[in-house]
């Protein structure tokens, strides 16, 4: 992954001074199908590398609430790549005093993306202290998200798959709104307990809460973007800006869509399936 960081900062700085043409420039009509299966080069027999021994280059896509977190770091630690979330870099300037966490907070606090240039010099700084601990591959969650981050993206490095993580809109709201972080040992969970009816005949879709251990129990808290008012502005926005990005992927065949049936136990060991990843080790991390 040498170079991307520095890659990834020339090409936007190229692409603002192109960014007039780079919009204009339409996505191809006719996409194929949307594929089903990770590409069979997507993974070796482990899932560890790809077949030609370079690590994974995965992004995941999904609505606010979906899991991405969830899921990519759960494969990040199966893969042994990093799970770079941009939302986590984010929430990391906020956490530092200064004009600038204010003026994030501004933004995120109101469900509203941050600007383009912002997220490529935090994503470009993370990328730069992988390279130096010399860490290859990676997941990307919560990057791109528009289309200019993609072009970006595909600009400067090969992604070999886009995981898009799709859930039923009604149980979105409700994981966002129940999701809870332990101030002191970082541990995420979910206090909602979901349990919808099926949709023309299908299964019900139950999701059991995830709850904290006694010790975190009181040392909960909430993210302030995960408000009602919130998560419906950032389910606009996904709708509005990142959905076309789906499109985009699908149009080059990277797109892998997977439905989550349910709560991790069942949907962990499915997603392993879907990514034809094989071997030991997912049997035992589809237990943890
Ligand atoms: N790629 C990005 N582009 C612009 N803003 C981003 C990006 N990634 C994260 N953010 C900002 O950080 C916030 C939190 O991100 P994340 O944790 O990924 O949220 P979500 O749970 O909505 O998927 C977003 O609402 C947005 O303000």
């Amino acid at each position: 992954m040498a170079g991307i960081s520095r890659a990834i900062r020339v090409c936007a700085a190229a692409s603002r001074r192109t960014l007039a043409a780079a919009s204009a420039a339409a996505l191809p009509k006719e996409a194929p199908a949307a594929g089903v299966r990770a590409p069979a080069a997507a993974t070796g027999r482990k899932g560890r590398d790809r077949e030609d021994g370079r690590r994974v280059q995965w992004v995941f896509l999904g609505c606010p609430g979906v899991g991405k977190g969830t899921y990519a770091s759960r494969l990040s630690q199966l893969l042994d790549v990093p799970h770079i979330a941009t939302g986590d870099l984010v929430r990391d300037a906020l956490a530092a005093p200064g004009p600038f966490s204010k003026q994030l907070a501004e933004i995120v606090n109101h469900g509203k993306l941050v600007s383009d240039e912002i997220i490529i010099n935090l994503l470009s700084r993370r990328l730069e202290e992988g390279e130096e601990k010399g860490e290859l591959g990676f997941i990307l969650d919560g990057f791109p998200r528009t289309i200019r981050q993609a072009e970006i993206l595909e600009g400067v490095t090969d992604i070999d798959l886009v995981i898009n993580l799709k859930l039923r809109e009604e149980a979105l709201l409700a994981k966002c709104l129940g999701r809870r972080m332990c101030s002191q040992c970082g541990g995420n969970f979910n206090v909602a307990s979901i349990d919808i009816e099926g949709e023309n005949g299908g299964p019900r879709m139950y999701m059991p809460p995830l709850l904290p251990p006694p010790q975190c129990e009181s040392k909960l808290i909430t993210r302030p973007d995960d408000t009602e008012e919130v998560v419906k502005e950032r389910l606009r926005v996904y709708h509005d800006l990142t959905e076309p990005v789906e499109e985009f992927y699908r149009a080059r065949g990277k797109l892998l869509e997977f439905n989550l049936p349910g709560g991790i136990p069942e949907s962990w060991p499915k997603l392993l399936e879907a990514l034809n990843i094989e071997g030991p080790d997912n049997e035992r991390s589809a237990a943890a």
